[in-house]
Order: C-alpha cells, then sequence, then structure tokens
C-alpha cells in the first residue's frame, strides 16, 4: 500500500514538474512580450508628431492597445493557466487562428483497432491566450473556440479529448495537477509513453474549498451545460433558469467575459449586470477582473440602478411586505402619471411670502399654487382668474409629454391668454405690426419678475424625489390613486413615504426607486446648457510627445466619464430575474432598449407574490425579441444532505417543481436546534460558535427581516467569519454553514415566504443548523413543522 502511495506521489510530482516547464515557458514569452509592449510604446513616443494624421491615429490605437496588453501581462493572475487538454488527431487536419486543430471530431483512424491512439496536440488554456514566437499556441484563452473541448468534453461524449487537466498554480508556481480521463477504454500514449493520469477529477476539489466573503470565478472548473450558456450566441435574448447553487450568477459573470472577447467592439455600449442587493454586488464583483474584464461591466444593485439613488444616497431599506407589494405593482405606473401631474398644484402648507413680494399673494393663504396671474401691460393691468388658469393647465396637459418639458407651452398659453385681455390685442390690422407688438408684449411680460415668479409657483420643475415626497400626503395621493389602489393601500404607501421631508430627501427603500426611476422619464429633464466638452485624446493624436505621459490616465478618466453618463447599455444580464416586480422590470428594460440580454432566475426562489404580474413586465421590457432558453440542473452548492432538506420546503412553495441535484454529500445531516432556556441569542449565538469551529470559511445567520438588527448585535462579539443576514438579503450569497432562524418566522413574513424560506435554506456549503422557537412547533427531535416529513 505504501509502495503504491510513494508511487502516486511521485506520479503527481512529476506531472506537477512537467506542467511547471510549460508555465516557466509561458511566462518568459510574457516578459518578452512585455519588454516589446514597452518598446512599442515608448518609440511611438519617440516618433512624436511624424506622418498623415491618419497614421498617427492608427499608431495611437495601436499603443493604446499594446497599454491595455501590457496592464493585464503585468497584473500576473494567479492561476494564470489552470488547463489542459490531450487531444487524437482532428479529421479535417486543420488549424484555426490561435493554432490549434479546428475540428471537434477525431479522425476516423484516430484509434487504432486494438485500442490504442496517441495524442497528437496538447493544449493548455488560460486566462488569456499567449502564442510562442513561431505563433504556436502557448496558451489559449478559455473564451477561444479551441478551448471549448475543455468544457464540453464528457466522457460521454469525449469528442477528441482523451485527458482534461486541471492545473492548480499561484503566481508562477504550480501546485498540483488533478486529471479527468474522458476515453477510458483507450490505451493511449503521449511522445511514445503511456499518458500518465493524476487525481480524481478537480470539480469535486472545488466544490471542498472552504468559501470566503467574495466568489471566486469557475474557470478551470465550468461545467458542459453551463457552457453552452456562456458561449450561447448572443441572440437576443437567453433565459436561463435553474435551482439554487446550479452556477446562475457564475455563469452569467462568465458569459459577460466571454462576450466581451467574442466581439469587444459590440459591448463597447457597456454590459450591464443587475444584481438583487448591494451584497451580491459585493459577492460577485471581483468575479470579473478576475477573467481579465474591467470597465466595460457595471454590476448594479436594483437598489441604486437609478441616478436619483446612486453612489452612498442608494437605497438600503425594505418596506414592509404589503407596501412593496404596492409599490412594485405595475399599477403603480398609473398612481405615478397622476401624481407627476397632479404634484404641479402645491397644498397651502407652504411657507406664505412676505408681503409685497408676490403680486399674486392675495390668494396664497388658502392655496400653495396661486390661483391668480396679474400682469401690467401698456399701462394696464390684466389678470387671469383660477378658472381661465386651470383651463390652461388643463389644456397643457392634455397630452402624455413630460410634465417639465412643458412648462413652455404653459408659459406660451398664459402670454396668449394675457395677450387676448391686453388692450394691444387688435391694436393694428396690419399683420405684421401687429406681430411686432406681439412680440414685444411677449418679451415685456415674460421678463417681468411677477410673470417669472408666478410661472416658478403655478408650473415648477418638479424633482422625481418632491413627487414622491407629495405622495406622502394621504389626500391627494387618495385623488391620485383614485380607482386604482384601495385605502388600505393608499394609507400604507402614503405612510411610507413619510419618511421624506418635502423635497424628497430621506432614507429610499429598494422600491422607491423604481418609483423615481419611472418619475424621472414621467417628469423629463429640461435641456440644459451643455458642459464643455472634454478633449478627446482621439482628437489630439497630433501631438503625442505630449500625450504619452497623460495618455493613459485620460483614457481612463474618459471611459470613467462615459461609464458614469450611460444610460442604456448594449447587453443586460439581471440576475436573480424572478425578483424583480414589475416596475423594476420597467426600470430595468428603460436601459437596455436596444440591447440583447442574458437572464438568469428560479422561480421557486421568488420573493415576489405575483408571479404572473412580473412576467407580464418583463415580455414588455424584452418586447418581442427571439428567446433561448437553457436550464441548469446540478446543485454545486449544497451537499445533498442539505439538498434534501430544503426539497420538502420546495414541495410545500411550489408543488410539483424538481430540485436540483446535488453533486456531492458530506455525511453530514442539518442539525435541528431548539431556543434553549427561552434565549434566542444565545442559541443562535452559541451554534454559530459551534459552527466557526466546525468550517473554515464563513458562517451565515439568516433571520426574519425584522429581527435584522437583534441578530447583528447577538453575533457581533464572533468576528468577521460570522455574518448576520435579513432573509431577503440571503440572495444570491453562500456560507460554509449557515444558521436558520425560525422557519416559520421567515415563512410567514409575506406571501411568497415559503420561497424566500426556501431561499434561506440553501446557502450553505458544508453545513446547516436550524433553531426553532415556539412558533415553528418543533417535535422531540427539535425539527420544525415545517421541515418535517
Ligand atoms: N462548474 C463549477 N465549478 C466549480 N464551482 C462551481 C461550478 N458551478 C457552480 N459552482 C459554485 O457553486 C456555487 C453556486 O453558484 P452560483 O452562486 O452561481 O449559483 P446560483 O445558481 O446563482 O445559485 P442561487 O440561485 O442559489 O443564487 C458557487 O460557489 C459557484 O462557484
Amino acid at each position: 500500500m505504501a509502495a503504491q502511495d510513494a508511487a502516486v506521489d511521485s506520479l503527481r510530482d512529476r506531472e506537477t514538474g512537467v506542467e511547471q516547464e510549460h508555465l516557466d515557458r509561458v511566462y518568459r514569452r510574457l516578459e518578452e512580450k512585455i519588454d516589446e509592449a514597452e518598446f512599442l510604446m515608448q518609440d511611438a513616443g519617440k516618433r512624436g508628431q511624424v506622418g498623415t494624421p491618419g497614421a498617427l491615429a492608427e499608431r495611437d490605437a495601436q499603443v493604446f492597445r499594446a497599454g491595455i496588453h501590457l496592464n493585464r501581462l503585468n497584473s500576473e493572475f494567479e492561476d494564470f493557466l489552470f488547463g489542459r487538454i490531450d487531444l487524437l488527431r482532428g479529421k479535417d487536419g486543420e488549424r484555426g487562428p490561435d493554432g490549434a486543430f479546428t475540428s471537434v471530431e477525431a479522425a476516423d483512424d484516430a484509434v487504432g483497432e486494438d485500442g490504442t491512439a496517441g495524442i497528437e496536440e496538447t493544449l493548455h488554456i488560460g486566462r488569456i491566450g499567449v502564442l510562442d514566437s513561431d505563433y504556436a499556441p502557448l496558451v489559449i484563452d478559455w473564451r477561444a473556440p479551441a478551448a471549448a473541448p475543455f468544457y464540453r468534453s464528457t466522457p460521454k461524449e469525449p469528442g477528441r479529448v482523451v485527458r482534461r487537466r486541471v492545473i492548480r498554480s499561484k503566481g508562477r508556481r504550480v501546485l498540483g495537477v488533478e486529471d479527468d480521463l474522458m476515453r477510458p477504454e483507450l490505451t493511449a500514449t503521449l511522445a511514445g509513453e503511456a499518458l500518465p493520469v493524476v487525481g480524481d477529477g478537480a470539480l469535486m476539489a472545488a466544490l471542498g474549498q472552504a468559501r470566503s466573503h467574495t466568489m471566486r470565478d469557475i474557470v478551470s472548473s465550468i461545467q458542459a451545460e453551463q457552457d453552452m450558456v456562456i458561449r450561447a450566441p448572443a441572440a437576443s435574448v437567453t433565459e436561463v433558469s435553474g435551482g439554487p447553487g446550479t452556477g446562475k450568477t457564475a455563469v452569467a459573470l462568465h458569459r459577460a467575459a466571454y462576450l466581451l472577447y467574442q466581439d469587444r467592439r459590440r459591448y463597447s455600449g457597456g454590459i450591464l449586470v443587475v444584481s438583487p442587493t448591494p451584497l451580491l454586488v459585493a459577492y460577485t464583483e471581483g468575479v470579473l477582473p478576475s477573467l481579465g474584464e474591467e470597465g466595460q461591466v457595471a454590476i448594479r444593485a436594483v437598489g441604486s440602478l437609478s441616478d436619483e439613488a446612486s453612489g452612498p444616497d442608494g437605497a438600503t431599506t425594505y418596506d414592509e411586505p404589503a407596501v412593496a407589494r404596492v409599490k412594485g405593482s405595475s399599477r403603480m405606473l398609473h398612481v405615478l402619471r397622476k401624481a407627476a401631474r397632479g404634484a404641479l398644484e402645491q397644498p397651502a402648507a407652504r411657507p406664505a411670502p412676505q408681503e409685497g413680494q408676490l403680486e399674486f399673494g392675495e390668494d396664497r393663504a388658502e392655496a400653495g399654487t396661486p390661483t391668480r396671474l396679474r400682469v401690467v401691460a401698456f399701462g394696464a393691468r390684466v389678470e387671469l382668474e383660477a378658472d381661465e388658469l386651470r383651463r390652461i393647465r388643463h389644456n397643457v396637459l392634455g397630452g402624455t409629454a413630460p410634465v417639465n418639458l412643458l412648462r413652455p407651452r404653459a408659459r406660451k398659453l398664459l402670454l396668449d391668454a394675457l395677450w387676448n385681455k391686453s388692450s394691444g390685442r387688435g391694436r393694428y390690422t396690419d399683420p405684421e405690426l401687429a406681430a411686432e407688438l406681439r412680440s414685444s408684449f411677449d418679451e415685456d411680460v415674460s421678463t417681468e419678475t411677477p410673470f417669472l415668479t408666478f410661472l416658478n409657483a403655478w408650473w415648477p420643475e418638479l424633482t422625481p424625489r418632491q413627487v414622491l415626497a407629495a405622495m406622502s400626503d394621504e389626500r391627494r395621493l387618495n385623488r391620485w390613486a383614485r380607482r386604482i389602489l384601495n385605502q388600505g393601500e393608499v394609507r400604507r404607501l402614503a405612510r411610507s413615504l413619510r419618511r421624506l421631508d418635502e423635497e424628497g430627501k430621506g432614507a429610499l427603500s429598494v422600491h422607491d426607486v423604481a418609483l423615481l426611476d419611472e418619475l424621472q422619464t414621467l417628469l423629463g429633464t429640461p435641456a440644459r446648457p451643455k458642459r464643455k466638452r472634454e478633449a478627446d485624446p482621439l482628437d489630439q493624436l497630433t501631438g503625442l510627445e505630449e500625450l504619452m505621459p497623460q495618455r493613459e490616465e485620460t483614457q481612463r478618466e474618459r471611459a470613467e466619464r462615459l461609464a458614469a453618463e450611460r444610460t442604456e447599455y448594449a447587453h443586460v444580464i439581471v440576475d436573480e430575474a424572478q425578483d424583480l416586480t414589475p416596475m423594476q422590470w420597467r426600470m430595468v428594460g428603460r436601459r437596455g432598449r436596444h440591447a440583447t440580454w442574458t437572464i438568469v432566475g428560479d422561480a421557486a426562489q421568488s420573493s415576489w407574490s405575483d408571479p404572473d404580474e412580473a412576467s407580464a413586465a418583463r415580455d414588455e421590457a424584452l418586447g418581442n425579441r427571439p428567446r433561448r432558453h437553457f436550464t441548469l440542473t446540478v446543485n454545486y452548492r449544497n451537499p445533498a444532505e442539505i439538498a434534501e432538506l430544503a426539497a420538502k420546503v420546495l414541495a410545500l412553495a411550489m408543488p410539483g417543481m424538481e430540485s436540483p441535484a446535488a453533486v456531492r454529500s458530506t455525511g453530514v445531516e442539518p442539525r435541528f436546534e431548539t431556543v434553549r432556556d427561552g434565549d434566542l441569542a444565545s442559541t443562535v449565538r452559541e451554534e454559530a460558535r459551534r459552527l466557526l469551529t466546525r468550517v473554515d470559511g464563513t458562517v451565515g445567520v439568516v433571520v426574519a427581516m425584522n429581527r435584522r438588527a437583534e441578530a447583528r448585535a447577538w453575533l457581533e462579539e464572533l468576528g468577521e467569519r460570522v455574518v448576520a443576514l435579513g432573509s431577503l438579503e440571503a440572495k444570491g450569497l453562500e456560507y460554509d454553514a449557515t444558521v436558520v432562524v425560525s422557519p416559520a418566522e421567515i415563512a410567514d413574513e409575506s406571501p411568497a415566504g415559503l420561497r424566500v424560506l426556501y431561499v434561506a435554506l440553501t446557502r450553505a456549503t458544508q453545513q446547516l443548523t436550524v433553531v426553532s422557537g415556539e412558533r415553528d412547533m418543533p417535535d422531540g427531535n427539535g425539527v420544525p413543522d415545517l421541515l418535517r416529513d
């Protein structure tokens, strides 16, 4: 036995050494390329202003590309090289641009009658492609067609692949290799020697690793069904469904990197990834840089998607479920339409103007919006009374144009009405003279303070936040929501908006953001004088010597500015799509009107209570673009023991829905605890403490939303490896171990509570403890009612 182990070890060492040699060659070549790129940049800099503007532009672009390449090479990715495939000879013997044979099929005579076969081609797969000086492929980019068999080949459909190897490395050092044999029936040889095979597969090794607070890329172990999605042609809409842990988020992010590799020009319009929570954004945002993609992809939480709530102003609070239901519903669109127009009329509560300040001030005490306009024209007073003003307002608001953009029209109709009442009208019969008089009337009246002050009060330029704040007045909201929302809904909605002051400042809820975004569209933004355009580096190519030191920064700044100004994207990826409310779909839809889409989700994890309404809104956002659907079927996150328990809740939440098959089992059954000595805090704390000793990585404690704050306090002393989460915040995240606190509380939180509980139960990669309170009605073993057979 010992001799056998020693033989295995020496084989492993030898094969690790073989890959080390290859990695050394790769780094030597990379160093050469870095030198080349540096030379190119310096040389271009020295040559200054030689040549035509066209030639300089071309060279400038070349230098820019070299700069990017240099940055990527210099950043020395961890496990830069991670895979290798050993292949039989291809059918047609042709090679593609990366130097690899193009054929997926093996040549008819690649395998001898006695089952022997020689390896004809060996490809190494890495994060970016590297060619040798004679253009032979040293490393194939994982996204290149030649790398596809690394992911697609299975023992059932091996194609040309005989052995697939995953190489683990750190920096410049190869740490080990794991092989999967795709054609075990063959007696294969490599350079005349029997093909060695090490270990028993890389996937299990990857899945068993401890989790940290950031997601890892899965580039070395993408599975065939996932690869089909990642490399799916950029059809208009790619829809992906799959249960918890099937890799939907991972696949969506790898697809972003793949699409950029495939057609960088097409996606220069940017890729937007919409994520349900800021926690999931933080968890996932390192994946793309690790795949060598930065800058082109924006990952945003749905609560900070709108300009109205970006950055630190992003929404952080959650509405209670009954309020969230109203705010997310597409009925809100009709309410907002009315509110955007109705908010022009201010109620009386505003501070009364000082004596004599306003000509129209007489009626200010009763109503915030003036009800009379009085100006002096041609030496006489001209007035418009309440009725006339009302008629004009009604007339202007007739169409559907954005309210703020209607102000010029309102101004014009006011002037028309004043003119009609003035002595100027009918003074001249000559049309030219009449027109001249009219134009000077307009000029005089519209620049007078009384008119301007009136217009500002009577047709103020509204901000989305002001309108939202106006909806906190129940009386007004009642008017705007008549026959759309019921009394209870109006009351709850108005109350929830009282967090905002008159200007709309104050804590926003996640659902407020979609409302603000909709209001921004309904109100419109009047054109402002443009800021001076920043000089575009490509406009100044003739000054290359000056450009060289600054150009990198200028380009980056420009990219950042463009990203900040970007309102529409070339591709939109929606993660956890089942959770978008109809109003959120409208918001996301506006950002991808001309985009292609990738939408990943799982109906069984939806926290939205009306899936039909959401799916109608989704259809509207996507229009009639063709769709392609994929299903992922394997759960890579949960061990079978945990998946089995979660399946019980799935059966309650969505009878008849299948849960994905877990790929591994740990032999550790979920634990059931009941509250000890009536002290929930210490029971949960003790359990979290126990789990910290059982796993190397993180422990997540999931509680009902209204317990979030107290749970954080319970666990404070346990350090950074333990995180307390509200049930809705657990979306998409994972931990080595989890504690789910009171399934009944989570399930009773909202109409979609059982599905939210299903999410909570499927977060652990190793161990799960369920803590039950009285409400859970635990049996003698502590198993709560909801989790019994
Ligand atoms: N091919 C793979 N190789 C290694 N790890 C993988 C693979 N596929 C998925 N995983 C891992 O499985 C876990 C679950 O993946 P991910 O979070 O993408 O699943 P999901 O379908 O989005 O889950 P949920 O719906 O629960 O949010 C992650 O840790 C991911 O890295």
